[in-house]
Parts: structure tokens; C-alpha cells; sequence
């Protein structure tokens, strides 16, 4: 066989015959050829990244519509609302509480979520589709929630028309119920599935803080490519003296594919710039990302650990896979994770950006030590947190956080 010829092959793990091209790149699949010959080729998924980066954008123009009040003319009000009401349930996840301004909330999510799916649908109409995705329809379909699915299908087929690559009749309101349904897919270790965080960091967005729309594709059980799309991030790093109120230019998108590294850009569409994760070995001069909600991460844990590392900064609190955005170029070295016992880590809050990091050279697993497993389903199988760094940091930053949790379990 040569190097530019294609060839009907059938990769050992799947029973369906794949059309490529032995010029692919990166990700080694293992093929047997009719003679049980096994051949060790290179993946990509150069179509998918497109996909999922336009993808991505047009989610993250949708989503900056939905906060600049068009989804409903007394959309001050409703922000207000939904303020209040997202502090005084501070320990929930917004979305998953159908009042009012919670439906407002999660109709943004599956705005988003719909407006992925017809892009990703539209950009790879040869490619199966399985998505595994954070929200579902129950909510827009109940009875009180016609005018929001009304706005919502208004607003993504507004955001297809203003992209203008797609010629299609205008959505309705059932074609939009289907498209965030599409999400529903158990994910697993066979075949490809995306996985979908359509606004995540929710509390974030109703702030005005930091959200990110994030998209990863699995292949056989692992990532292959992830976009962050993060809007309200600076181009410029939010380490050291990070002014929020300062006039940088804020819309970044990371991106990264299997064996080809991490890019980010613009989401106004500057070229794109190859990141690193820092370089820091010196675990004094680190800084650390946790997340912004208490009720999301034991905060005295990760003091504990930063304390034992020397690590003179204060954490800096983010909501979001930002995190993991910030960390793949460097802004910061550590991003440490405890959620309290009992809850379970969903891949859609970590698949992207755990791509991101790691194809940027950093180094992400639990608080044991092991690798993160995406193969499993919906959710993580973890022991205890997510901890992710440089590889010189690790080691260090791995028996800081078994001595800190050994001091936690002997203090209670
Ligand atoms: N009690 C809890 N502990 C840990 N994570 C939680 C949580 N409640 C919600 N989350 C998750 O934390 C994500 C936000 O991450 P971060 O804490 O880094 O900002 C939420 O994503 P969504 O906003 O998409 O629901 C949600 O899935
Ligand atoms: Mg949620
Ligand atoms: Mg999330
Ligand atoms: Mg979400």
C-alpha cells in the first residue's frame, strides 16, 4: 500500500468501513486490512475541529445577543430577577430549577445547545451524530414557556441568517425542541460522540463573570479535539494584576486536536497563536485557579494545599472551563477542584478543556493521581477532585494534596 492511495479499512474496534486517507495525521488507530495485516495509522479530525469551532462561535455570538437583553424587551428586569434568585439558591445548579427566571436561564443553555447541533449537523451531514449534552427540552415544553421557545427559536434562526452559510427554511419551534433533544446520548468507549457544555458556568453568564461554550469530541472513549469559546476573557493574561474593569479586549476561542496542540484566537477571528501551559518549576512563584462558587469546590482544601506548596498569590477565582483556557497559555500554573462528597463530575464540564490543557503540556487527574476516564458515560469516576498543572509542578502538587486530605479525614 502507498502513501497517497485510500482504501476501504475496518478499524479493529468498530464494525463499520472507514474511507480515508493514509496522509491523515495524528491520532494512531490501530486497522486490520483483509489479510488481518494491522496497520497503525494516523487520525484526524481537521473536518470536526472546523465544525466544532464555527460551532463554538456562533454559540458564543448567540450567547452575547442573549445577555445584551434580546431575548426579552424588560430584560433588565428579568436580570435582576434572575440575580436574586440564582444567590439565594447558591448551592444548586440555576438550571435545573424550572421557575421563571431559572426557565429564562436554562432557555439560554438550550438556545445555545440547539444552535451547536444544527451547526455540527449541517457542517458533517456524512458523519453519524451522537451528542452527549447538559440540557434537555422539559422545561421549554411545558405550557408556560411558549413565549420563551418562541424568542429562542427566533434567536437561533437570527444567528444562522446573520452567519449566512446556510440556506434553510427558517426553524420552527418543534425543529428547535429537536435539535437540543439531539444531546441525549449515553456517550460510552465505542464510537465517536460530542459532548456539549452549551453555557457553562452558568452562575458566571447571569453575572456578567466568566462563561465558556465548550465542545470535545470522544473517539473510542477518548478526547480527540476540544474548543472553549470564552467570551468574556481577555486576550491578554488575567494573572498578576488582572483588572476586570480594565478596556482589553475580551472573546477568546481555544482550541486543540489530538497530537497537534493548543491554538487560541480572537473570537472576532484574529490568526491563531500556539499556547503553553507555564513553565514555572518553583511552586512559591505558582498561582491557582479555583472556581468562583464556594459551593462548587472545598476553597479551604485548596488553601491548604497552596499552603504547603508556598504559594505566596492569592487563588484566583473563575468560573467555568476559562479555568482550563487560562491555565493552556499560562496565565496561571494549578487549577485544583474538590467538590463535597457526594457529587458526581459530568464530562461536559471537563472534556474540552482537559484537551485544551493537555495539548498545551499540561498535566490534569484526580487527587489519586489518575488519569481523568471519559469512556464511562455522562459522568467522571473520580477519587475525590480534579488537580491539573505542568508536568514539573505534579509530583509536588500531588503529595501536597494527599498530605491536605489525610489531615482533612483525621480532623473530622
Ligand atoms: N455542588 C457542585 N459541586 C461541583 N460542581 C458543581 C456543583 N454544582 C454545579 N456544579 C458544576 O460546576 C460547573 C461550573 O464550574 P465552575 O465551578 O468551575 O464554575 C457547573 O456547570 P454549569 O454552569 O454548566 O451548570 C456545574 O455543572
Ligand atoms: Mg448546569
Ligand atoms: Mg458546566
Ligand atoms: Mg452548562
Amino acid at each position: 500500500m502507498t502513501g497517497n492511495c485510500l482504501k476501504i479499512l475496518t478499524p479493529i474496534s468498530s464494525s463499520k468501513p472507514l474511507l480515508f486517507s493514509l496522509l491523515s495525521k495524528p491520532t494512531k488507530t490501530q486497522f486490520k486490512t483483509s489479510s488481518s495485516f494491522v496497520l497503525s495509522v494516523k487520525m484526524s479530525y481537521h473536518k470536526e475541529l472546523a465544525a466544532a469551532k464555527k460551532a463554538a462561535s456562533l454559540a458564543a455570538q448567540l450567547c452575547q445577543a442573549l445577555n445584551s437583553c434580546s431575548l426579552s424587551p424588560s430584560c433588565k428586569v428579568q436580570k435582576v430577577l434572575l440575580q436574586s434568585d440564582v444567590q439565594s439558591k447558591s448551592d444548586k445548579s440555576p438550571v435545573t430549577v424550572a421557575d421563571y427566571g431559572m426557565l429564562v436561564v436554562s432557555g439560554r443553555a438550550a438556545c445555545s445547545q440547539a444552535l451547536v447541533t444544527f451547526v455540527l449537523e449541517r457542517e458533517l451531514p456524512s458523519e453519524p451524530f451522537s451528542l452527549v449534552a447538559e440540557e434537555d427540552s422539559t422545561d421549554l415544553r411545558n405550557d408556560g414557556a411558549t413565549d420563551t421557545l418562541e424568542r429562542i427559536t427566533k434567536l437561533v434562526n437570527e444567528t444562522i441568517t446573520s452567519d449566512g452559510s446556510y440556506s434553510v427554511p427558517t426553524l420552527s419551534t418543534e425543529d428547535v425542541l429537536k435539535a437540543i433533544d439531539s444531546g441525549k446520548s449515553e456517550g460510552g468507549s465505542a464510537g465517536r460522540h460530542w459532548v456539549l457544555d452549551p453555557i457553562d458556568g452558568t452562575k458566571g453568564f447571569v453575572r456578567g463573570d466568566q462563561y465558556a461554550i465548550a465542545l470535545a469530541l470522544l473517539d473510542e472513549g477518548k478526547v480527540v479535539l476540544g474548543v472553549l469559546a470564552c467570551p468574556n476573557l481577555p486576550l491578554a493574561s488575567i494573572c498578576g494584576d488582572y483588572d476586570k474593569s480594565s478596556n482589553n479586549e475580551v472573546g477568546c476561542l481555544f482550541y486543540a486536536e489530538i497530537g497537534a496542540g493548543t491554538y487560541m484566537q480572537s473570537l472576532n477571528g484574529s490568526s491563531p497563536v500556539k499556547v503553553q501551559v507555564t513553565a514555572i518549576e518553583n511552586s512559591e512563584e505558582a498561582s491557582f485557579f479555583e472556581s468562583y462558587e464556594k459551593a462548587h469546590s472545598q476553597h479551604d482544601l485548596s488553601s491548604s494545599i497552596a499552603k504547603k506548596l508556598g504559594v505566596k498569590a492569592p487563588p484566583v477565582r473563575i468560573d467555568s472551563q476559562v479555568k482550563y483556557g487560562a491555565l493552556s497559555r499560562g496565565d496561571g500554573a494549578i487549577y485544583m477542584r474538590f467538590p463535597r462528597e457526594g457529587y458526581r463530575e459530568k464530562i461536559w464540564d471537563h472534556a474540552a478543556g482537559c484537551i485544551v490543557v493537555t495539548e498545551a503540556g499540561g498535566i490534569i487527574s484526580d487527587a489519586a493521581g489518575n488519569p481523568l476516564d471519559f469512556s464511562k458515560g455522562k459522568y467522571l469516576d473520580l477519587n475525590v477532585g480534579i488537580i491539573v498543572t505542568n508536568q514539573k509542578l505534579m509530583p509536588k502538587l500531588l503529595k501536597a494534596v494527599k498530605e491536605s486530605l489525610e489531615e482533612q479525614s483525621s480532623s473530622l
